[in-house]
């Protein structure tokens, strides 16, 4: 399903300023969502704004989803023209007794593209940051994809698993940018006693992992960028290592997980063993701002600007 033509660059700009627009007015709406009391720090209007791009953003998907039925039903024993997952969802869609309706199929295509494309992007514009900023350390996985490709390679899903320095760096940024900082509200199902306090029954829990990503207790230097520290460590963000759950954990962990993580590092590696790259405008690498936008969200306060010079 292509919801941006690649080569028509005003309508990409238009679909991304959608999604980018309707993540940055939910952050700002989530004080109060997360802290009742705060509700009334929340920005005037954003919430309207909020639900206008939602409706916006509806509006294209339910569009895409009419555009491809009528299509489906132009053409008598279609053949799925595209064969691609919009088709396979409406043909789950089809199935006799299936309980999978078309609204589903929407839900799913909104998560999709809202939910993945924002959160793996800030996470990969914050990791070529980071690299951008510690040169040394952009040398260092260079190096190590240069001796596992060779000079001619192509970057595969297969070579991942065998690039600790790469995958360190993952991690590295899940710790320091975590881009749904607070995870999303959890409620209490019944009293629990935790840490020498007691949770009571439905209370709303919220989980600071961008603290716990900080906390000096746990990590050493915890607002330094080191990769270093995940090499022969086997600490992990699946859920089970409660110092690193940028995903969350248990049953609502993020269903993204691996293909967060899949396409996290094979953009890197690819991005990095086919180019070079330098800060635009003539800027040093030094003086990259790396502070994050005020909110809630975890973007970059200054957008990442790279100039790729082909190796
Ligand atoms: C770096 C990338 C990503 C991060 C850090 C991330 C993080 C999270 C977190 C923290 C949650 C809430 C977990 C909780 O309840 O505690 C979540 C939920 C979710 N994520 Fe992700 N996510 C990422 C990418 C993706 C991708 C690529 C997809 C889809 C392909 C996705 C789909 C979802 C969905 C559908 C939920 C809601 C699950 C539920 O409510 O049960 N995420 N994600």
């Amino acid at each position: 399903m292509d919801l941006v033509d690649y080569y028509d660059n005003e309508k990409f700009e238009v679909f991304k300023d959608m999604v980018t627009g309707f993540v940055e007015d939910s952050a700002m709406l989530r004080l109060g969502d997360f802290f009742p009391l705060l509700g009334f720090l929340d920005s005037p209007g954003a919430r309207a704004r909020a639900k206008n791009r939602y409706a916006k953003l509806y509006a294209v998907f339910d569009g895409a989803i009419e555009e491809r039925i009528r299509l489906r039903d132009s053409k008598p024993g279609y053949s799925q023209e595209f064969n691609d997952a919009l088709d396979s969802l409406l043909d789950f869609v089809n199935e006799e007794s299936s309980e999978f309706s078309r609204h589903d199929v929407l839900m799913l295509l909104m998560d999709l593209f809202v939910v993945s494309i924002e959160t793996t992007a800030s996470t990969l514009e914050w990791g070529m940051a980071e690299l951008m900023h510690s040169p040394t350390k952009l040398h260092k996985v260079k190096e190590e994809l240069q001796q596992s490709l060779g000079k001619n390679g192509e970057v595969e899903e297969s070579h991942i698993s065998k690039l600790p320095y790469l995958n360190a760096i993952m991690k590295e940024t899940f710790r320091l940018h975590p881009p749904v900082p607070l995870l999303v509200p959890h409620k209490a199902n019944e009293d629990v006693e935790l840490g020498g306090f007691t949770v009571p029954k439905n209370a709303q829990v919220v989980v600071n992992v961008w603290s716990i990503g900080r906390d000096s207790h746990i990590w050493a230097n915890p607002n330094s960028f080191e990769p270093e520290r995940f090499l022969g460590s086997e600490i992990d963000f699946k859920g089970s290592h409660f110092e690193l759950i940028t995903f969350g954990s248990g049953r609502r962990i993020c269903p993204g997980l691996p293909l967060a993580s899949r396409t996290f590092t094979f953009i890197l590696a690819s991005l990095l063993y086919h180019f070079n790259w330098k800060v635009a405008n003539e800027m040093n690498p030094e003086n990259i701002d790396l502070s994050h936008n005020r909110g809630l969200s975890m973007n970059k306060a200054q957008p990442l600007l790279l100039v790729p010079i082909k190796v």
